[in-house]
């Protein structure tokens, strides 16, 4: 019988994954809006308040399109506790998130997951692993959107048993692709200031359900080689894709169809966030870097499903 402790692959890529449920109000919604700066600088900034608020007499709040991402941790309630899957749960991170809407979200629901392993790759320091998942309107039956978190297990590489290093994905290689950025100046910048409120931020986005101890315990933080809790890497695309929504869709988040983003540093909450963007024919190329140290934290694009006229 095979070592259930080591790392296998062959037993990873046989797992069924169960089918999960994940139900959100109103609430939740406005929580993870709160988590991902919205309204931060402007209690009343108008391109922001429908997410929070019913403003002008609206039935129900609007969900930032980045919502989806919270769809994609609640369909593995028990972690990646899998089996074949062997690594220090301390050293994971966020390596890249892809996200396709098909359909707006409503202000609450009922949401059914259908999740599959869509890539592990054996990059000797490291494992990558990614997980998709689509997910259901229970009521409709309607397909709302599909995730794909990658996440990179550091210290879980070098389990491959040929000399050719192990690689499985279930998707077309060009669904993804490598970002590069333009060397033309950005067509918009989007600065989010820095608030002393803003240093709890990841303090509040984890109430919107990721309790990942990397982003609230110093001594978890200081194991996984930060000098202090990091800010979780959704948050970090929350706010940039806030950031597009604002300055490229006139505040519309229903123009978003699909979301790349690649984390390529950590962030520490209450640093400034400015988010560039290229705009070339319907897909908006970025990237986010902390003011603080100049550097580039997040990069990636976004496509949209129409322009607005005025651009
Ligand atoms: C149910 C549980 C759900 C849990 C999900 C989410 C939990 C969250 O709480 C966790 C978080 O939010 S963590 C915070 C957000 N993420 C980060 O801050 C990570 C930032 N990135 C890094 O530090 C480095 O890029 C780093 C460390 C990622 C990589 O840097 P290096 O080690 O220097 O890598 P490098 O040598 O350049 O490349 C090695 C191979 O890996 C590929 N790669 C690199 N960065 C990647 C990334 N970000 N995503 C995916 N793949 C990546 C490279 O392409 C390379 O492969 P190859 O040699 O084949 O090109």
């Amino acid at each position: 019988m095979a070592d259930t402790l080591e790392f296998n692959p062959e037993h990873l890529l046989s797992h069924k994954f169960p089918e999960t449920t994940y139900s959100y109000t109103e609430r939740d919604a406005a929580l993870y809006a709160l988590g991902v700066g919205a309204c931060a600088r402007d209690a009343v900034d108008a391109d922001e308040l429908k997410y929070v608020y019913h403003e002008n007499g609206q039935k129900s709040i609007k969900v930032l399109p980045t919502f989806a991402a919270l769809f994609s941790l609640a369909s593995m309630p028990n972690g990646f506790g899998l089996p074949g899957l062997k690594y220090d749960p301390r050293l994971l991170l966020h390596g890249q998130q892809y996200i396709e809407l098909y359909k707006p979200f409503p202000s609450g629901g009922h949401i059914q997951n259908k999740v599959s392993l869509a890539g592990l790759y054996d990059k000797g320091k490291a494992a990558i692993l990614e997980i998709e998942t689509r997910s259901y309107e229970k009521e409709s039956g309607d397909l709302l959107c599909m995730n794909r978190m990658t996440v990179y297990l550091r210290g879980a590489g070098g389990f491959s048993k040929s000399s050719h290093p192990f690689s499985y994905s279930n998707y077309p290689k060009n669904q993804v692709l490598a970002v590069k950025i333009p060397k033309t100046p950005p067509f918009a910048v989007f600065e989010d200031c820095t608030q002393p409120s803003q240093a709890c931020s990841a303090l509040l986005y984890r109430l919107s359900g990721d309790y990942n101890p990397l982003h609230s315990d110093p001594i978890i933080a200081k194991v996984a080689g930060f000098s202090k809790p990091i800010l979780h890497g959704l948050c970090t695309l929350g706010f940039a894709v806030r950031a597009i929504i604002k300055c490229i869709c006139r505040g519309d988040p229903i123009m978003i169809k699909s979301i790349t983003g690649r984390f390529l540093l950590h962030v520490y909450p209450g640093e400034t966030l400015i988010t560039e963007m290229w705009l070339t024919d319907r897909r908006v190329i970025y990237q986010a870097k902390v003011k603080e140290r100049n550097r580039t934290v997040l990069s990636g694009y976004v496509d949209l499903s129409h322009m607005t006229s005025s651009l």
